[in-house]
């Protein structure tokens, strides 16, 4: 199977300082792959490179079969930061509209999706109210449903479900695998391990290098692991230490 996702020994430099470090990676359409780190292991800054938003320092990244950064590719997928960027003093359908337009949604059409995309994150009650008032939950859900506005090939969430309710999350990532099985590619970062075992594929992220990656069950079985944190403590270096 092609790819849609093509990561091809990326590095990337902050002055003098090497976040990420020869990095391959490939997703296949469809899959909801998840890249799985602590903080400042570099998922941010790898996910912003596929992206588009940064360029690598070293190496390439092709996602949908085109060199990236690409303005055309930029506009097939959804990305959801980890901050939301969100206008405060304005409401959360304002929010969507504005978003909207800039994916070129217009008239009936941007209407129905604000509608499909706010009733997905059970934000349709709260459409009038202004984003300052929302809980932090309630940001990531309208972050999210803008991401979703425009209905990406490809959608890219830096850790979706800070802040969001267990119930909530699940019923994030039941959407999420609905989207996944209606054709869309899902990355995810996260540094939660119940999460990463929902994923497809797993990626796991360890001081800008990718240390293992694989189904949640084949890095469980390869490393005799119970779970998906032992496996990481294991590729950490944790056993060798003992
Ligand atoms: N614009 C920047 N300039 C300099 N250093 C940066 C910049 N962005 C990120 N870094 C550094 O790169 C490293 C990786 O950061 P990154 O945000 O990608 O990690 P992360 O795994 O996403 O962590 P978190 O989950 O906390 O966001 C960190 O050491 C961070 O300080």
């Amino acid at each position: 199977m092609e790819p849609v996702i093509k990561v091809t020994n990326v590095s990337k430099d902050y002055q003098s300082h090497q976040v990420l470090k020869n990095i391959d990676l490939t997703v296949n359409n469809n899959e909801i792959y998840g890249l799985l780190g602590p903080s400042g292991a570099g998922k941010t800054t790898l996910v912003k490179m596929i992206a588009g938003i940064e360029t690598p320092t070293n190496g390439s990244i092709s996602v949908l079969h085109s060199s990236m950064p690409s303005l055309n590719i930029m506009s097939q997928i959804g990305f959801m930061a980890q901050s939301d960027a969100l206008y405060g003093e304005l409401s959360g359908r304002e929010n969507l509209e504005f978003f909207s337009a800039i994916y070129g949604l217009k008239g009936q059409k941007q209407k129905e999706r604000i509608h499909q995309v706010s009733e997905l994150v059970n934000l349709s009650k709260f459409l009038q109210k202004p984003v300052n008032q929302y809980s932090g939950g309630m940001k990531r859900r309208l972050s999210l449903a803008a991401a979703l506005l425009h209905e990406p090939k490809i959608l890219i969430l830096d850790e979706p479900t800070v802040g969001i309710d267990p119930v909530l999350r699940q019923s994030i990532w039941d959407e999420l695998y609905k989207l996944s099985k209606s054709g869309t590619t899902i990355l995810v970062t996260t540094h939660v391990m119940d999460e990463a075992e929902k994923c497809g594929q797993l990626g796991m992220l360890r001081d800008g290098k990718l240390i293992a990656s694989g189904t949640p069950q084949e890095l469980k079985n390869v490393t005799s692991s119970a779970s998906i944190e032992d496996a990481f403590l294991y590729y950490g270096g944790v056993q060798h230490e003992n």
